[in-house]
């Protein structure tokens, strides 16, 4: 070329480093990424990237935590919530509303220094959800542990349980089940003995197929004493996971219907333990019908996301859980 430069391109700006943090409640785990300002692109290819558990950092979902301001979704509960649950399911899908997702969400909140213990307010798709922080107890040294701070209480709202139920099946099985929205659609189906529910990772069939058009959750129930329960779930979008909060409300009232108890009826709360793979939650349904759970938030490690995990790909994958 005889020594004629040529103006180049400007190279193409690196992506910014994005953090994230790692956390769960009774081990349904979730990538959180904060942005504040609503910034990033998130389509469910990302998502599914993001929480594939061999390929990218591997989750059973995604808290995108944005200021409700921020967010058209959220905008109209920004006076009441200043911080909104963006949350994805692991293979991108949006879900109303997850029970587990709002602790963590909270946990991350105080973590980060946005709220302290005590009572805060989440914007979710599911409305505004009441949050209450216990205190850490601290430990014999004196000290509290990062990795177990105290338990969080969500007003989870009303359980509402439509009257058109479905057939479940894994594999040459079959339960009718009890349909309870908490937001999200659940499908609860009580058997004798949860490993009969064989291997929840496939999708459990339904008959009839219209009831669920947007998909469901299906959990399979146990007893294990009064008022004591214990359940596995396929979660719609995630698979088979280790635990899931609106799954446990809808057990729990579920389980207390089968039970006769109705606490609109008597004035009194509900209580229900209810166990599942990844630890315990209690469940109350008081007089008003507001479900209530408690359980426990942790967060687990941070980070930096590689900027490659956050291009979108052409044909989304699906989740590695
Ligand atoms: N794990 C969540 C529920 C997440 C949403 C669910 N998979 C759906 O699609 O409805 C929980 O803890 O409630």
């Amino acid at each position: 070329m005889d020594g004629v430069s040529t103006p180049s391109a400007a190279p193409p700006a690196p992506t910014p480093s994005v953090p994230f943090l790692k956390g769960h409640g009774t081990e349904n785990d979730f990538v959180i990424i904060p942005d504040p300002e609503n910034a990033l692109d998130l389509p469910a290819s990302t998502v599914a990237r993001l929480c594939d558990r061999r390929a990218g950092i591997g989750g059973d979902g995604v808290l995108h935590v944005v200021r409700s301001a921020a967010h058209p979704e959220a905008r109209a509960m920004a006076d009441e919530a200043e911080w909104f649950m963006d949350y994805r399911n692991a293979d991108g899908s949006i879900a109303e509303m997850c029970g587990n997702g709002v602790r963590v969400f909270a946990r991350y909140l105080q973590y980060a220094g946005h709220t302290d213990a005590g009572d805060l307010a989440v914007a979710t798709r599911g409305g505004v959800k009441r949050v209450h922080i216990d205190k850490a107890v601290p430990g014999a040294d004196g000290t509290t542990a990062r990795s177990a701070p105290g338990a969080i209480t969500v007003s989870m709202g009303r359980a509402v349980l439509p009257a058109e139920t479905v057939t479940v099946g894994v594999g040459a099985r079959q339960w009718p089940t009890t349909h309870v929205s908490m937001g999200n659609p659940h499908a609860v189906a009580f058997v004798d003995d949860l490993d009969h529910a064989g291997n929840l990772h496939e999708e459990p069939t339904r008959t009839p197929s219209h009831v669920y058009p947007d998909g469901v959750n299906v959990e399979f129930v146990a007893d294990r004493g009064e008022r004591h329960v214990a359940m596995r779930v396929h979660e719609r979008g995630s698979g088979e996971t280790r635990s899931c909060g609106t799954g446990a409300c809808a057990v729990a009232v579920a389980a207390a219907r089968r039970d006769g108890l109705d606490p609109a009826v008597t004035g009194s709360p509900v209580s229900y333990t209810v166990d599942l793979p990844g630890g315990r939650l209690v469940i109350t349904e008081r007089p008003d019908g507001e479900v209530e759970m408690t359980g426990p938030a942790v967060i687990v490690a941070e980070g930096t996301i590689a900027p490659d995990l956050l291009v979108p790909t052409a044909s989304p994958q699906t989740a590695g859980s």
